[in-house]
């Protein structure tokens, strides 16, 4: 669908593309055992009683949001604390996300040292749930304390239980997950993800890029460059994701200011405040598809008020 936007008079398309998405619902009929749960996916018995294997109870607004708009599923990829995930499951339940969050994907499961397997009288009862009580990395922890299926991706030293990019592919197809949500995330997303996902990955990043941004960019390493440069502004970016590490296109950002006497960390709680607030209207609408492509490939969010309106 396209439609001209008066004050740029460029042409606008819609996304994400109507035809990798039924590629990916014709493909999603390949086969994918879901029990038991696929290697690399540990789930800790769900305290929700009506929360089934892998869908977590949907948040109010039923199947369909109250704006008619379908309900999308969302994999949400975390390698620390979690935060942002929390603050997008927390807009996903209140209804300002039209979104479910039905997967967990990290790198970091926890710390092995930390991890005390449980095991309910598995061998008695026949049981084939693992419960794995840690203190592992913050995301993974509040998806096991939400009923949501934690998948351990790439397989790694630390991680030896994680799964192959192929089996990850075939794990989101599964879960049939319309958009990928990286949050923290530490790892570079290989191509194949990118390319059965196009237009459908974000990523927050701690900078407004392109500055301060790619390999080597990360946590407390960006807010550490963005002072010792002298920059007067600092502030988040959300962007779609491609092959490399914070080159896809900008979505959204917000400014805060860097202080003369600012640390990092003081930095970095700045930041993290509006991360929270910019990556859920982003999300918000991308689940509304509210996202419209300029002709020059940025891309826009139309307001949810004001259809003239783009930011
Ligand atoms: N294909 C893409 N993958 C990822 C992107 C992306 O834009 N395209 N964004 C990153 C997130 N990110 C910045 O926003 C980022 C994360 C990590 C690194 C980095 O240098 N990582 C180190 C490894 C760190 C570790 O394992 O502890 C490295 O690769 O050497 C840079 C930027 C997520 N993936
Ligand atoms: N380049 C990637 C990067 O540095 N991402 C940053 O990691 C933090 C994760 O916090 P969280 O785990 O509390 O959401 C966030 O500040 C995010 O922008």
């Amino acid at each position: 669908m396209e439609a001209a936007v008066a004050s740029t008079g460029s042409r606008l398309c819609c996304s994400p593309n109507p035809i990798a998405k039924q590629q990916r619902r014709r493909s999603a009929r390949v086969g994918f055992v879901s029990r038991p749960q696929p290697r690399g996916v540990c789930c800790k018995r769900s305290p929700h009683p009506d929360a089934r294997g892998y869908a977590p109870a949907v948040a109010k607004g039923g199947d369909a949001g109250s704006a008619g708009v379908e309900r999308k599923r969302l994999a949400v990829f975390v390698s620390g604390g979690g935060s942002n995930f929390r603050a997008i499951h927390e807009a996903a339940l209140s209804g300002v996300v039209i979104g479910d969050v039905v997967a967990l994907v990290t790198d970091k499961p926890g710390d092995r040292d930390a991890f005390s397997l449980q095991l309910f009288g598995f061998a008695r009862w026949g049981f084939d749930v693992v419960e794995w009580i840690d203190a592992g990395c913050g995301g993974a922890e509040h998806a096991r304390d939400n009923g949501i299926p934690v998948v351990v991706f790439p397989k790694s030293k630390s991680a030896p239980e994680g799964i192959s990019a192929d089996e990850l592919l075939n794990a989101l197809r599964e879960l049939r997950v319309d958009f990928i949500l990286l949050a923290g995330y530490l790892k570079l997303i290989p191509i194949e993800l990118v390319q059965t996902y196009p237009k459908s990955i974000l990523n927050i990043h701690p900078s407004l890029l392109p500055a301060f941004g790619g390999k080597g960019y990360y946590g407390l390493k960006v807010h550490k460059a963005v002072i010792a440069s002298g920059a007067r502004y600092s502030g988040p970016t959300v962007h779609f994701v491609d092959e490399h590490y914070d080159t896809g296109r900008t979505l959204a950002q917000r400014v805060v200011p860097v202080l003369p006497n600012d640390t990092p960390e003081q930095l970095a709680t700045r930041v993290l405040h509006e991360e929270h607030q910019v990556y859920v209207e982003a999300v918000a609408a991308l689940c509304e598809d509210r996202i419209v492509w300029r002709e020059d490939g940025v891309p826009l969010i139309k307001s949810q008020t004001n259809p003239n309106e783009y930011t």
